[in-house]
């Protein structure tokens, strides 16, 4: 692809930030002081002083780790209009597209369907894209939906492309364009299309409704297809692929990419590896049909909401300097229809903004899981030192050589001639996919893997149910980069979980691994210490890794504030003190620092509440029994599973009614909300014991005082939400099983600190 055009693909822009580095610093010398402090007093104070010293020890430790992940920020630009004047049209790369899904139920196939119509619809030469739908719960209404959305395609993907509609997802389309007045193009023919269209979407979504209330049985549509989902287990079933639709037509204005149906053979006694083991039957599978260069994957909720991605993503992956530069390129994940003002704090904007942008500055962002544009080769092991253009004698383990027998045994007997191609950079695939599916059956079998170092040193990698994480830290272990790429209009757009219960769900099973990697052989700092993982890059990868574990500090300090006023002594500085400000300080510039990163990011000031008190809320609910869950694990009891997230279908603008309801709190029965609910009646009852003044005399006559009382009356303001969920109906209400529990804890610790 040489050319005498040599301006950049791409170019990365630095920002400046120092408003917010002074603060960070400030902060650190703040913190650093009251550690001082607390080692200048230790003596004369009880147990609540080495434990207070711990927490803030940890907060320090964590505030080094903030200031080193969003020291460079970067962001990048891509100019895809050089890459088009440099690559012809029909000489860009391939990109096989991927899909996830896991059960028809929390994932509606509606939902699914309309990501699949948005990826086929981007503007990518229709014979370079071929989209691998991975359906974990072998459900025959996916299969269905697919089917008939595939031939909803036919005329939705010519119609983007003709009048170049800027939302690809037609349920999003429709409902911000459903009137046809006030359209731009106002042209007769446009109109009439319009229509056309519109109907068409209407009766596909109608049939997939229909078919999803069982009015009508999917079997009696196509029957032949069906027959293969009659009588079957999820849990226990042979491998389904389908081609849904094959793309013989090539590059045309009316072709469709080529659509496959995947649902890998599932059997009891064998691990499935949730998501990571979809994607690598998907890697394997689209090896033997299009074996394309360049994978894109998303979640099933995760649609293409910016049709120029995959042009802009090849920008960065094509314009590095050298291939053996940036592995990936990771969209933020944005989210649609998001509730106003953030009440469950999932939705992550200043995180994506200011702490994903910093580490882009070191080695590069974190691999998501969602919205990534990964090199095949990459994900075949490739260490960036291996990789030469056209290389005929490609090395997976870097020890130099690869011999066939290695691909064998990495690989796997069915996969080896794919895989080698796929290292030697070859693009060449079978002319007909059906050629392929026979083979595609043997490598998508539960016994396929074993012998093979998929999920181990090849492919997505199995241990943690946050295996984006793990297997973006492979790959940056090896020496590779990444690229984050967030562009506007936002690339993908999914749905954030609303209510508490999913919410909490989520979070838990993040913590939980998140955790299980840092405990894991897999922990970052080997990477620092024996491969190639930079030092700040392991700083920032100990920075998520830990989140988990931020829930124990959290709690100590929650209860020594209670445990300090109900058995009136101190564990923070006094009036008299000149310490007694140190706190006060960190507090208010800390708040003015969170505060700054949301208005500058467009946020109010109700959403930086919101995400404040949910960050509290969910460090000692969820990521609490993230760690007993991985804890449970280490000792062999339980095993840690993925738990899907319920994705809501789209709330319509005429659900007006649900508004107003949506943001507020809901709880169920889980154990996570028995901690937040504790640490509130611990807050109660010690401004109770304060106010009716039943605090017993103070030991050495200096008793608790105005930060404690202050620390107390903050706690419950965050814990608001579950205030009001102990007189909730409902599913906005706690549990009764919930608040015995709670208050029987709460007693346990009251009677413990006054005897
Ligand atoms: O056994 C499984 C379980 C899940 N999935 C799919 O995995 C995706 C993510 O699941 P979801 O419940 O939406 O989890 P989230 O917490 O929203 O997902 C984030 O976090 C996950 C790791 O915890 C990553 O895998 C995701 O890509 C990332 O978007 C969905 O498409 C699922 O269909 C499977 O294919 N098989
Ligand atoms: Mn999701």
């Amino acid at each position: 692809m040489a050319s005498s055009n040599s301006l950049p693909l791409y170019e990365r822009f630095g920002h400046k930030n120092t408003l917010h580095k002074v603060m960070e610093f400030i902060i650190l010398i703040l913190l650093l002081s009251l550690l001082v402090y607390r080692l200048l007093s230790f003596n004369n104070h009880g147990l609540s002083w080495p434990i207070a010293f711990l927490c803030e020890l940890w907060f320090t430790f964590i505030c080094v780790v903030t200031i080193s992940n969003k020291w460079n920020r970067v962001e990048h630009k891509p100019y895809p209009d050089r890459l088009l004047q440099r690559v012809p049209k029909d000489e860009l790369p391939a990109v096989d597209l991927f899909v996830t899904t896991a059960d028809s139920e929390l994932e509606p196939p509606i939902i699914t369907i309309n990501t699949v119509l948005s990826l086929l619809a981007v503007d990518y030469p229709t014979n370079k894209l071929a989209c691998y739908v991975s359906d974990d719960g072998c459900s025959p209404l996916t299969f269905y939906s697919l089917v008939e959305a595939s031939k909803f395609a036919k005329i939705w993907v010519p119609f983007c492309k003709k009048y170049n509609v800027q939302v690809r997802a037609p349920f999003r389309y429709f409902t911000n364009n459903s009137k046809l007045s006030g359209h731009k193009n106002s042209s007769m023919e446009f109109k009439q299309e319009w229509k056309i269209v519109k109907d068409e979407y209407e009766q596909l979504s109608n049939k997939i409704e229909d078919a999803v209330r069982k009015s009508i049985n999917p079997s009696d549509i196509i029957e032949s297809d069906f027959s293969v989902f009659s009588n079957i287990q999820r849990n226990n079933h042979p491998t389904i692929i389908k081609v849904v639709w094959e793309n013989k037509e090539g590059h045309s204005k009316q072709s469709v990419p080529h659509l496959v149906y995947v649902s890998r053979e599932k059997r009891p006694k064998h691990p499935h590896h949730a998501k990571a083991g979809a994607m690598n039957v998907l890697t394997r599978i689209s090896g033997l049909m299009t074996n394309a260069p360049y994978m894109l994957n998303v979640d099933c909720d995760m649609f293409a909401n910016n049709p120029s991605i995959i042009l802009h993503a090849m920008c960065m992956l094509l314009g590095s300097k050298s291939e053996n530069e940036n592995a990936f390129v990771q969209c933020p994940q944005v989210f649609y229809d998001g509730l106003k003002d953030d009440p469950f704090g999932n939705q992550m904007i200043v995180l994506w903004k200011y702490t994903a942008q910093g580490i882009s500055g070191i080695q590069g962002p974190f691999y998501s899981g969602t919205g990534c544009v990964h090199r095949r080769k990459v994900i075949y092991g490739l260490f960036p030192n291996n990789v030469k253009f056209g290389d005929t004698n490609p090395k997976i383990i870097n020890n130099g050589k690869s011999t066939n027998e290695e691909l064998l045994n990495t690989f796997g007997k069915e996969f080896t001639k794919s895989a080698a191609d796929a290292l030697k950079g070859k693009a060449e695939s079978p002319d007909m996919l059906s050629k392929s599916i026979e083979a595609a059956y043997q490598v998508a079998g539960v016994g396929y893997e074993y012998g093979t170092h998929w999920g181990k040193k090849v492919g997505w990698m199995y241990g943690s149910t946050t295996e984006d994480v793990l297997t973006g830290l492979s790959i940056h272990n090896k020496g590779w980069r990444s690229i984050l790429y967030s562009p506007n209009p936002p690339a993908f757009l999914g749905c954030a979980p609303t209510g508490g219960p999913a919410s909490m769900t989520q979070q838990k099973r993040w913590a939980t691994g998140l955790l299980e990697i840092l405990l894991s052989e897999n922990c970052p700092i080997f990477g620092t210490l024996f491969a190639s993982l930079q030092f700040r890059q392991c700083l920032a990868y100990f920075w998520i890794l830990s989140w988990g574990l931020r829930s124990v500090p959290e709690l100590c300090y929650a209860a020594l504030t209670a445990y300090s006023i109900i058995t009136n002594s101190h564990f923070l500085p006094k009036g008299q003190e000149p310490a007694y400000y140190i706190p006060i300080a960190v507090f208010v510039i800390y708040n003015m620092y969170t505060l700054s990163e949301h208005l500058r990011t467009g946020l109010s000031i109700r959403a930086w509440w919101n995400n404040q008190r949910m960050g509290r809320i969910t460090t000692i609910s969820a990521w609490l029994f993230g760690v007993l869950g991985v804890i449970l694990k280490l000792l062999g009891i339980s095993e840690t599973v993925f738990e899907v997230t319920r994705k809501d279908q789209s709330t319509s603008s005429d659900e007006g009614t649900e508004d107003t309801e949506a943001g507020k709190f809901t709880f169920d029965e889980s154990p996570a909300f028995i901690p937040p609910t504790t640490i509130l009646f611990l807050q109660l009852t010690a401004l109770a014991t304060a106010l009716l003044g039943l605090q017993p005399p103070a030991r050495d006559g200096v008793g608790s005082g105005s930060l404690e009382n202050m620390c107390s009356v903050l706690l419950v303001v965050c814990f608001w939400p579950f205030l009001k969920g102990l007189f909730g109906p409902g599913k906005y209400g706690i549990p009764l099983s919930t608040i015995f529990k709670a208050a029987g804890l709460a007693l346990l610790f009251y009677t413990l600190c006054r005897y």
